[in-house]
Parts: structure tokens; C-alpha cells; sequence
């Protein structure tokens, strides 16, 4: 897994060209704006869902919808645009949604494996395909599905995003490579020392912004697929409303991983520079509100200008911190077994 997070700069750069190369830009501008943006997919596929909407903004002239199932809603037709990603290309639930996007008419933009049932699906369509070339699990391949996905936000002139941008967010993504290698040390090595914090703990990772909750999701979701580790996504101003009472549960109280003194939970909050001033606020009480409960906080900041180059910096430390967390506990990052044996079990 390691050398797959070290590749997310060439990722970003390779998505771009594929996206470039499909003519995403060009012909999604082409048609006019649609009246609404679906983003169709599962699991690591789905993130770039969650990007594209963090990269548009709450200014964003359109709703951008993610979907995370089988089903196209009721009120999606001719006039919208389905984006579906699936990196193998054969995800049930996003082959579903593409297929009845086709026979409502919709729009259709594919991301994904090059040869797969999803390409068929778009290609069958006379719709654009940008074939990434996938290797592993999706997961190990974020920035390969969601760099086309930008790249559409661009053509869509839901966002500003140009080839400068995508070589920004590579840097910064090789810059975190550097910083958290495998030879580096713990105490100046962010992805390990994000991992130790996370280690005997059950986090709670709260995003502040819809860039910081792209990040925080996926920080749950490595945690839960590379470290086989548990973890309670949140975000501000909703979290105040319901998790925060958990600082004062059972978990914040006692740890119960080990008989030693010290407290299971552990908030993790995702910081933005764009963060609604009363979002700011509570995000600042709450954290004095952990301290004072004795529950420990990590506080970690996005870093850049554009919502894309934030979100790297911190999607890069999670992917480094979520394996090396596996290999602290000696897991084997890779394997999915759980999620193999549920996709046997339901299987016809
Ligand atoms: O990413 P695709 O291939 O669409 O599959 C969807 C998801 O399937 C899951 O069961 C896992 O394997 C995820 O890592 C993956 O993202």
C-alpha cells in the first residue's frame, strides 16, 4: 500500500492527461449546463463525488448530488448529468445507476478501468469514458478517479481548475510522500505520528468545510479499509448537535483497549481556512469542551489556497497514516477480506 500512497502525484497527473486526452472538458461544456450533477459510486470510487462538490463550493449554481447506491432518484432525467466512477469498472451498485441513466436519457460521463462493463455501458451510449489505468483496490487509486472528475467540475465552470492547479496538488502530494517516508522518524514524520495518535483510540474525526469533511470521510474510510480500524465521521455544525454528548459517555471516560488509565475516544477535527464564522465557533468550543472533558484532540489544518490543493494535504496525510496504523498493529493494509466474503455471500 505504501508505494501506491507515494504514487498519488503521478496519479493526479496521469488522471489529468486521461481527462484531457477523453475531451471531458470540451464536451461537457459543449451541451450547456445540465440542471443538476449526479455523481454515482461505492466506496473509494465515491470520494471524488464528495471532491467535485468541495471543489464547486456552497456558491455552486447547481446541485451536485452524491449517490452511493443502486438507484437513480425519481426526480433525475434528460436534462442532468450522471458521473459515474467505479475503479474496476464492475461495481453493481454504479453499473445500475449508469444503465438507468442511459434509458432516462440523461447525460452520461464514465471514470474507470479501461475494458470494463462501465466503459461498455458509456461506450454503447455514444458517452464520454476516461479509462484510468487502475491498478489494486480503488482506494489505492484515489487521485486517478478524482483528478477527472475536477477536470469535468472545469468544464462545467462549476470551479477554476487548469493544468497549473493539478501540478500544484502533485507537488504538495509528492512533498507529503517525502515527509512521511518509511525511513523518516515518528517525530517529524506526519503520517506516523497522526498513526500513534490514532492507535488505542476510537477516533471521532470531524470535518469543518466540505473540503475538510471530503478529507475526514476519507480518513474514516482508510481507517476502516487499510487498518481495519473503527471510526465515527462527523462534521461542524451538525456534530455539536449529537456526537459531542459522546465526551461525556462511557468511551470518553475509560480506555478500552487496555486496564491502564487513559480514554478510548479521541477527536480528531479537520480544519479550513473557509469555515462559516459560526462553524469556527463551535469548532473552537468544542475542542475546549474535549479538553476540559479530558478527552484528547488532534487538530490538524488544511493547507493551500484552492479547495483541491487543501484537500490534498490532508487526504495525503491520511492515506500515509491509515497504513502506517496497519502496519503498526502488523495488518496487511491491502486485503479487504471482510468485504470479499459479503460480496461472495450475496452473490447469485
Ligand atoms: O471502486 P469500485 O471498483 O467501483 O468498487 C467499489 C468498492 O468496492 C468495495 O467493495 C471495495 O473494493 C472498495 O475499495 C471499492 O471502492
Amino acid at each position: 500500500m505504501l508505494p501506491a500512497v507515494a504514487a498519488s502525484a503521478a496519479h493526479v497527473r496521469t488522471g489529468y492527461r486521461a481527462a484531457v486526452e477523453a475531451g471531458v472538458a470540451e464536451r461537457l461544456s459543449g451541451h450547456g449546463r445540465p440542471r443538476a450533477v449526479v455523481v454515482a459510486g461505492v466506496g473509494a470510487s465515491a470520494v471524488g463525488g464528495d471532491m467535485l462538490a468541495a471543489v464547486a463550493g456552497n456558491g455552486a449554481p447547481l446541485p451536485i448530488v452524491r449517490l452511493r447506491s443502486y438507484q437513480l432518484p425519481g426526480w433525475v432525467g434528460a436534462t442532468d448529468l450522471v458521473i459515474a466512477v467505479s475503479g474496476s469498472g464492475s461495481a453493481e451498485e454504479t453499473l445500475s445507476v449508469a444503465t438507468q441513466a442511459v434509458r432516462r436519457g440523461c447525460s452520461l460521463l464514465g471514470v474507470g478501468a479501461p475494458h470494463s462493463p462501465l466503459e461498455a455501458v458509456a461506450t454503447q451510449a455514444s458517452a464520454p469514458y476516461v479509462a484510468v489505468p487502475v491498478s489494486g483496490e480503488s482506494r489505492a487509486n484515489l487521485w486517478l478517479l478524482a483528478t477527472p472528475l475536477v477536470v469535468a467540475a472545469a468544464g462545467l465552470r462549476l470551479a477554476q481548475a487548469d493544468a497549473d492547479l493539478f501540478e500544484r496538488v502533485a507537488k504538495s502530494l509528492e512533498d507529503m510522500a517525502h515527509r512521511c517516508r518509511p525511513s523518516s522518524e515518528s517525530f517529524i514524520n506526519p503520517g506516523k505520528s497522526l498513526a500513534m495518535d490514532l492507535a488505542e483510540s476510537l477516533p471521532m474525526i470531524w470535518g469543518t468545510s466540505s473540503v475538510t469533511s471530503a478529507a475526514a470521510y476519507r480518513l474514516a474510510c482508510q481507517l476502516h479499509t487499510n487498518a481495519k480500524y473503527p471510526a465515527i465521521y462527523g462534521e461542524l455544525p451538525e456534530a455539536d448537535h449529537n456526537q459531542v454528548v459522546a465526551f461525556d459517555g462511557p468511551m470518553a471516560e475509560r480506555d478500552i483497549f487496555a486496564d491502564t488509565s487513559g480514554r478510548a475516544l479521541r477527536l480528531v477535527v479537520l480544519r479550513d481556512v473557509d469555515e462559516h464564522p459560526q462553524v469556527k465557533r463551535r469548532r473552537e468550543a468544542s475542542v475546549r469542551l474535549a479538553h476540559d472533558r479530558g478527552v484528547p484532540v488532534t487538530e490538524l489544518a488544511a493547507e493551500g489556497v484552492h479547495p483541491l490543493e487543501r484537500m490534498a494535504t490532508l487526504i495525503g496525510l491520511a492515506d500515509y497514516a491509515s497504513t502506517y496504523l496497519a502496519l503498526g498493529y502488523a495488518i496487511d493494509p491491502t486485503p479487504v477480506s471482510a468485504i470479499t466474503e459479503l460480496k461472495a455471500r450475496i452473490s447469485p
